[in-house]
Order: C-alpha cells, then sequence, then structure tokens
C-alpha cells in the first residue's frame, strides 16, 4: 500500500515521515489551510529530503500559470489538484498531476475515467478536516486506481483491506496539532497501511 503524508510544513516532520515509510509527501499551497506553506519554505525542505520520496503539491482551485510556476518553484513531482469548477485546462500542465474527487454519496464514483484519482469526503473548507466516505460506497467498484483520504488514521485503516485501494493519503490522522505532525502516529499509520491486504 502506497502512502502519502499530506500537510508537511517542516523538515523535521518531512524527514519522520520518510524514516516512518511513506512514499508521498504533500505540500499544501492553500493560503486558507492551516497547514499552507509557502513555495520556497517547501523548496527548502525538499532540497534536503532524500531520493525515491515524491514530492506533491496541493491546489484548490487555481490557475494553471499558478500551479505550474509553485511546482517549479516549489520543486514538486506531482500536482494534487482540486478544481471545483471543472475550469482548468490540463494540456496547459507542465507537471503530472492527480485530480481530487471530494465524494458526498456513491453516485459520486460513477463515469470516472480510467485514470488514477484522490478520492476525498467532501468537506465546505476542501479537505484536512478528518472526515471519512462510506466505504459501502466503494462495494463491488475497482479501486485499483483510487488514493483514498478523509479521515484515516492507525486505528481504521484495517477496514480497507479487501478494496484493493491503490495507496491512502492521511493529513490529519498523524497530527499533533494542525500543522504539526506526530513521529509516533506517523510509525503507526504506515505500519497499519503495509498490513493492508
Ligand atoms: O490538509 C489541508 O489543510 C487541506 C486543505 C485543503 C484541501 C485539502 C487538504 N488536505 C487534504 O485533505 C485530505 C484528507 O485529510 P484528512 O486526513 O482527513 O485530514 C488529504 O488528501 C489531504 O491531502
Amino acid at each position: 500500500m502506497r502512502v502519502k503524508i499530506c500537510g508537511i510544513t517542516n523538515l523535521q516532520d518531512a524527514l519522520d515521515a520518510i524514516n516512518a515509510g511513506a512514499n508521498a509527501l504533500g505540500f499544501v499551497f492553500y493560503t486558507n489551510s492551516p497547514r499552507y506553506i509557502s513555495p520556497l519554505n517547501a523548496k527548502e525542505i525538499v532540497e534536503k529530503i532524500p531520493p525515491f520520496i515524491q514530492t506533491v503539491g496541493l491546489f484548490v482551485n487555481e490557475n494553471e500559470t499558478f500551479i505550474n510556476e509553485v511546482c517549479k518553484e516549489a520543486k514538486m513531482q506531482l500536482a494534487q489538484i482540486i478544481d471545483d469548477n471543472d475550469i482548468l485546462n490540463y494540456e496547459l500542465l507542465e507537471i503530472k498531476f492527480i485530480k481530487v474527487i471530494r465524494i458526498e454519496s456513491k453516485k459520486d464514483l460513477k463515469n470516472l475515467s480510467k485514470d488514477y484519482y484522490l478520492i476525498d469526503a467532501f468537506v465546505e473548507s476542501f479537505g484536512g478536516e478528518g472526515k471519512r466516505v462510506a466505504l459501502e460506497w466503494f462495494e463491488n467498484i475497482d479501486c485499483s486506481k483510487f488514493i483514498l483520504a478523509g479521515g484515516l488514521n492507525s486505528d481504521n485503516l484495517k477496514e480497507l483491506n479487501g478494496f484493493d485501494f491503490y495507496g491512502v493519503d492521511v493529513s490529519s490522522g498523524v497530527e499533533e496539532s494542525k500543522g504539526k505532525k506526530s513521529k509516533q502516529k506517523m510509525i503507526d499509520f504506515v505500519k497499519e497501511a503495509n498490513e493492508i491486504k
């Protein structure tokens, strides 16, 4: 199971996440988030992390120019995109991306293309609130290209057994306070994620 730990705001949390076994680190470029990080601060972290870790920039309803410029400046390798109004021209993005689908019911999982998606629960604040999706919505659906997010923590990961999700994404479930990660919670989270069958 691949694990992304989102909302990295400082180097120590980044290194603790990597040592816990995370595959990807998420940086929130959304100024209203308590986990917001400037592109410059993100770049300074990214320059100090070891190889083979993917850096992911999270964007909320931004335009192509902004996403391209921030990803370049902050050395992101993937853009995680919330594009509620479906206005982005993805062909103009100069970076690989994954779309976020924020769901409120099973019907929101219908008619998706064959791409990879990050699936999160719908919240007004866009994410990072610990709100869960109902796992029953994923029954009888191919989840092998879905990265599941929303309210995950080391105690509830076991419930994902049997769904075949591609990966999981967590923010608040591994924090000691908003914007500060807990080393132990990240260790426990990755350990449990690796036990999902
Ligand atoms: O983390 C944030 O502050 C945030 C802000 C705006 C949009 C998304 C955000 N985070 C993403 O939310 C999900 C789930 O987070 P949680 O585990 O429920 O706290 C995750 O994809 C984060 O990347």
